[in-house]
């Protein structure tokens, strides 16, 4: 056994640390949390670090408390607990850089770390994974649907006052695993399934013009240490990896999401957009039975010039994007959005 695993297709410089590893000159640890569908995203940026930099990159796993607590995830504080043990291992220097799913991270910033790049977004849809190739309009009278998201099940009753939602924890394919068990279908992110070749369980994408998805889903965040986003090799492998119009996207749909003071697990929907130089952002808040919902949308002009490195992110996304996410929250609030859903708590 060596110390270390080789993943086949990378040239032999993208490799997994099987204990501890001590920093190096040309050696770039990428912290990541040890789900196949948290592998997968990290090995792709690992790949893309390798290239820009030329630096070897270990994939160091951390386990978190929300990968081996069975307990609900509001008890253990929210997605946030995926994220703390990256970001405490990011700080403690046992990693040089951390990949998240954008859409777990807390809004509020954290102290010492900064959000170094947003990749090119993924599919943002939800999926719906259904036995025999059902669509939600297919579905028999009172199905058994699997979501763990409150928005997820407003949005389904919305549509389809007669489903039967049930909770849904676990990893991926664990989830998938009861679809023709004890349910009938699940609703899970597309971009999870696609990015770990589960694509094929997938029934129906949902537009999200009629349920957009949560704030920042199907984007990655790559975080670093903010006295690293500067230097050398951090710097290039960000600049590679960041793309402005995704993280455009994820600001303003965070920015809502913190300006309702709503948190990860709020019956809230955002979906934003660039086509030309405009940003566009649509939100929207559920009644938690799927009886009633809010929306609004905003646009603002954006583009790579417009008041750009205002914010002092890498990457300069510009006051914009955070300005049209709490105009849009803004207008949700005045219309009642607190007393239609339950906003606070995570
Ligand atoms: N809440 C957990 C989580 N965080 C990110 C994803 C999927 C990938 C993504 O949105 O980028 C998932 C699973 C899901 O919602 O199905």
């Amino acid at each position: 056994m060596t110390h270390h695993e080789r993943s086949a297709d990378t040239a032999g410089r993208v490799f997994r640390a099987t204990g501890p590893t001590p920093a190096r000159p040309g050696l770039i640890r990428i912290g990541t949390r040890g789900s196949a569908l948290a592998v997968a995203q990290t090995t792709t940026v690992g790949e893309a670090i390798a290239a820009a930099t030329g630096a070897e990159v270990a994939l160091v796993i951390v386990t978190t408390q929300g990968d081996t607590s069975r307990a609900p995830l509001s008890q253990l504080g929210g997605t946030g607990v995926f994220v703390s043990a990256l970001r405490d291992a990011l700080l403690a220097g046992e990693c040089d850089v951390a990949v998240h799913s954008l859409k777990d991270l807390p809004t509020t910033p954290c102290p010492g770390i900064a959000l170094g790049a947003v990749p090119v977004r993924a599919d943002a849809r939800d999926a719906l994974c259904a036995r025999d190739g059902l669509t939600l309009a297919e579905l028999p009278e009172g199905a058994r649907v699997g979501t763990g998201s409150p928005r997820r099940a407003a949005q389904l009753l919305a549509r389809r006052p007669d489903l039967d939602v049930q909770d849904l924890r676990g990893n991926v394919d664990t989830r998938l695993g009861r679809v023709g068990a004890d349910l009938d279908a699940v609703v899970l992110a597309a971009a999870g399934l696609d990015r770990i070749g589960r694509e094929h369980a997938i029934t129906e994408r949902f537009s999200l013009a009629d349920a957009p998805a949560a704030p920042g889903q199907g984007a990655l965040a790559i975080e670093v240490r903010e006295e690293d986003a500067a230097l050398p090799p951090y710097a290039e492998a960000l600049a590679a990896l960041d793309d402005p119009e995704a993280r455009a996207c994820a600001l303003a749909e965070r920015a809502l999401l913190a300006a309702l003071e709503a948190g990860c697990a709020a019956p809230v929907g955002a979906c934003a957009e660039v086509s030309g130089d405009v940003l566009r952002l649509r939100g929207a808040v559920y009644r938690l039975d799927g009886s009633g919902r809010l929306t609004a949308e905003g646009e603002t002009l954006w583009g790579p010039g417009s008041d750009a490195e205002t914010d002092g992110s890498a990457g300069g996304a510009g006051s914009e994007p955070l300005a049209l996410g709490r105009a849009v929250a803004a207008e949700l609030l005045e219309r009642g959005a607190a007393r239609l859903a339950p906003l606070g708590g995570a």
